[in-house]
Order: C-alpha cells, then sequence, then structure tokens
C-alpha cells in the first residue's frame, strides 16, 4: 500500500532529504503536502516534481509566487498560513508527517500530527524541548507513532530492546551514551572563540544542516536539547545520559547494559539513513546512503565534552532539572541568541551569556497548558530581545 506523507520543512536541508529517500520508492510514497516558510521558488520546483496535494507557504505572498511559478491547471492546491500548515499535518489523508521546520514554529504542525494519531517523524528537537511533556501526551492520546529521526536519537532508538516501555531497570539498561562531534571548535580556548564568525560557525565538521543547527552544534547547545529530547523521548533523567565527544560522527550514539553489553547504531553521517528508517520501520529500505568501510575510517577517538568553554550545555541541563517553563525559556533564547549571532549584532560567546540571563530572570512555573508553554516562549523572546537592546556589554556584565 502507498502511504502519502506530508513533509514540514520541505525546503530545509531534512526536507530535501527526505524527499530524495521518497523518490527512491514510489511504489511505497507518495507526496502528500510539501510546506516552506519562504523558500517559493524551491517548494515550485518539489511541487512541480512530486506533484503532492497541497503546498503551503507560510504568508500569502509566497503562495502567490509559489502558483505563478506553476503552470495553468497544475494539481497541486497551493495555501499559505500557520493554521493551513497543522490542516495538513492532521489531515485524514496523510499517513506519515516529518516534522522538519526549524525551531518552535514547528510545534503546532507537529502537535497536529501527533494528535490526529499520524506517524510523526521528528526531527524538530525544539517542538519536544519547548513542549517536552505536552507532545509525549499528544503522541499518547493521538495513538500516534513517533520515530525520532535526530541521528542520536534515531540510533539510541535503534539500540534499545524492541519493546523498550519507557524504564531502565527492567531491561538491564544502565545508561544512554549520547555522542557529539564537538563541532567546528572542538578544543578551542574561549578567546579563540571571541572573533569566529558565522562561516565558521556554521561549518559542520562532518554535516550538511540548516544554519541553526549548525550554530547550536558549535556552541553544543544542539547536544544540550539533545539531552533534553532524550530525557522526553525515552523517558530518563540528564545523570543517565552521558554525553560522549566522538568527532568522527559515524558512531551515531549508544546504550550501555547491566551487563556490560553495549549496543550502539553506526553509519556515514548522512541523515537519509535515519530518515529511511522513520519512514520504513519496522522494515527497512535503501536510502541512498553508501555502506561504511571501516577500514577507510581506520579509527574512532573519543573525549569528554568541554563544558567549561562550551556552558550551552549544562545550561540544557540545568533547564531540564529545573523543568516547569524553563526548557522552553532556554530554547526561545536561544533561538534569538543565533539569529542574532548569524545577523552578525552578537558575538558568538554571548549566546550562552544571554540564554543564561533570560534563564537567571525567569520564575519558572508549571506547564499546565499549551497556553502556558506559549506564554514562557514569548515572554523569554521578549526577554532576550530586551536585553540585546541594551549594550551587549550589559548581556555580558
Ligand atoms: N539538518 C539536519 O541534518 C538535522 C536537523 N535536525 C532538526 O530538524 C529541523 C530542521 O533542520 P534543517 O532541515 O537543518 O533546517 P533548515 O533551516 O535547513 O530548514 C528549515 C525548514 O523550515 C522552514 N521554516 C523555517 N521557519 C519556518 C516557520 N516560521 N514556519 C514554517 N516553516 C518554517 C524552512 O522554510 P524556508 O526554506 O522556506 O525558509 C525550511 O523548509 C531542526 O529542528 C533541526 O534541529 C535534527 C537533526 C539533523
Ligand atoms: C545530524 C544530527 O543529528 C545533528 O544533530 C548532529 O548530531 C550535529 O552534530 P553535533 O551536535 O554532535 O556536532
Ligand atoms: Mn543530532
Amino acid at each position: 500500500m502507498t502511504r502519502a506523507v506530508t513533509i514540514l520543512g520541505a525546503t530545509g536541508s531534512i526536507g530535501c532529504s527526505t524527499l530524495d529517500v521518497i523518490a527512491r520508492h514510489p511504489e511505497r510514497y507518495r507526496v502528500f503536502a510539501l510546506t516552506a516558510a519562504t523558500n517559493a521558488e524551491k517548494l515550485a520546483v518539489q511541487v512541480l516534481e512530486h506533484a503532492p496535494d497541497y503546498a503551503v507557504m507560510l504568508n500569502n505572498s509566497g503562495a502567490d509566487a509559489v502558483r505563478c511559478r506553476l503552470p495553468a491547471g497544475h494539481p497541486t492546491q497551493v495555501l499559505s498560513g500557520e493554521e493551513a500548515l497543522a490542516w495538513v499535518a492532521g489531515h485524514e489523508d496523510t499517513d506519515i508527517v516529518m516534522a522538519a521546520i526549524v525551531g518552535a514554529a514547528g510545534l503546532l504542525p507537529s502537535l497536529a500530527a501527533a494528535r490526529a494519531g499520524k506517524r510523526v517523524l521528528l526531527a524538530n528537537k525544539e517542538a519536544l524541548v519547548m513542549a517536552g511533556p505536552l507532545f509525549m501526551e499528544a503522541i499518547k492520546q493521538g495513538g500516534a507513532e513517533l520515530l525520532p529521526i535526530d541521528s542520536e536519537h534515531n540510533a539510541i532508538f535503534q539500540s534499545l530492546p524492541e519493546h523498550y516501555g519507557g524504564h531502565f531497570a527492567p531491561y538491564g539498561i544502565s545508561k544512554i551514551l549520547l555522542t557529539a562531534s564537538g563541532g567546528p571548535f572542538r578544543g578551542w580556548q574561549s578567546a579563540q572563540l571571541e572573533a569566529v564568525t558565522p562561516a565558521q560557525a556554521v561549518a559542520h565538521p562532518n554535516w550538511s544542516m540548516g544554519q541553526k543547527i549548525s550554530v547550536d552544534s558549535a556552541t553544543l547547545m544542539n547536544k544540550g536539547l539533545e539531552l533534553i529530547e532524550a530525557c522526553f523521548l525515552f523517558n530518563c533523567q540528564p545523570d543517565q545520559v552521558q554525553v560522549v565527544v566522538h568527532p568522527q560522527s559515524v558512531i551515531h550514539s549508544l546504550v550501555q547494559y547491566c551487563d556490560g553489553s553495549v549496543m550502539a547504531q553506526l553509519g556515514q553521517p548522512d541523515m537519509r539513513t535515519p530518515i529511511a528508517y522513520g519512514l520504513a520501520w519496522p522494515e527497512r529500505i535503501t536510502s541512498g546512503v553508501a555502506p561504511l568501510d571501516l577500514v577507510t575510517i581506520g579509527r574512532f577517538d573519543f573525549e569528554a565534552a568541554d563544558e567549561e568553554t562550551f556552558p550551552c550545555l549544562a545550561l540544557a541541563r540545568r533547564a531540564f532539572s529545573v523543568g516547569g517553563t524553563m526548557p522552553t525559556v532556554l530554547n526561545a533564547a536561544n533561538e534569538i541568541a543565533v539569529e542574532a549571532f548569524l545577523g552578525e549584532r552578537i558575538p558568538f560567546s554571548t549566546i550562552p551569556t544571554l540564554v543564561k540571563r533570560v534563564m537567571d530572570a525567569h520564575e519558572t512555573t508549571t506547564v499546565k497548558s499549551l497556553e502556558t508553554v506559549l506564554m514562557a516562549d514569548h515572554w523569554a523572546r521578549n526577554q532576550a530581545i530586551l536585553l540585546l537592546q541594551g549594550s551587549v556589554n550589559e548581556v555580558d556584565a
């Protein structure tokens, strides 16, 4: 049976990789909907190639820009707006939703897919970080299937027992080993980070990814977000997750058991592997990724993360431990900080400082509803912007 796939964030790095895998298996998958924010040109090319039922842009002018690139009578309906994003994600004619919008903007459509009981392929880690308990509850209540796409979490999923029920002890699990590349500035000292440029920060040593996640990898905030993501996905605590720097990015993460066994998933640093896994699970399909040649790779290295030089990892651990609205605040402040760094308005080293200042100012509340999360997100963004409107020195004080 052909399964209908919606790709939220189709024009991004994960979106394009997903379309690449789908195109290899026309007998299994067809594209139901493709969405984007601003890149009408790319979305139109994708629409012409994959002929989805729907294409959705964030606003009207974007939708018009897509429409005028399509020939008269083209069957794809072009919609716009946040409601339309959520509508296609929860549509009865879609079976699988790839959640690959970057940042908090992905929360509402991802939640719509969860509530509607879809197979949710979750790349958009920020949605889980900002609203973990709500998101996991929506998956449960909606009867959805949640498949982690983030490479580490996909590796952990593959290395856990088949019927893992959310508790370590019954399965003899001791801990999760979450691997990190260390990013482009691995081994650098704080003073060297002062003058780094956005171009240097987005040049990830192993992965080709969007700008925001690339900066997160450089600050180690990506590993902090992933630590929180692991705690929500696998129902564990931060002290059960050890971050291990592995510069080759070939071992995508591991699970350690009480008998001394360690299970791992290895592969080329290419997101088409976890994407193919999520699409086909529990079956396996080809992904276009070349086989691993261990002799060519030659060696695997490991080291501890430098949490002093890269304080974002500790900030994320603190946010999860405080709980409530604090992970929402961590995520929102980080999004503002990364945007400011990419726009060359703050130096790289101000990213963790700004996130910490916003967290320090936050009075945590229990997350009772989506509204609580959205209010905390809004508060943190405003707070970060206010701090940025003062001088950078004030942020750094
Ligand atoms: N890239 C990777 O290898 C990995 C990514 N992830 C996660 O997957 C997600 C996507 O990452 P990546 O593909 O790299 O990001 P990209 O920046 O490459 O793509 C982001 C996508 O989201 C769309 N988008 C941006 N803002 C909005 C918005 N406000 N509303 C609706 N759509 C929006 C963009 O549209 P447009 O192009 O029109 O701007 C684009 O399609 C992130 O959460 C990231 O952390 C996780 C693991 C690996
Ligand atoms: C591909 C992927 O999953 C990214 O999250 C990647 O892991 C980033 O690498 P580091 O954050 O380990 O540098
Ligand atoms: Mn990852």
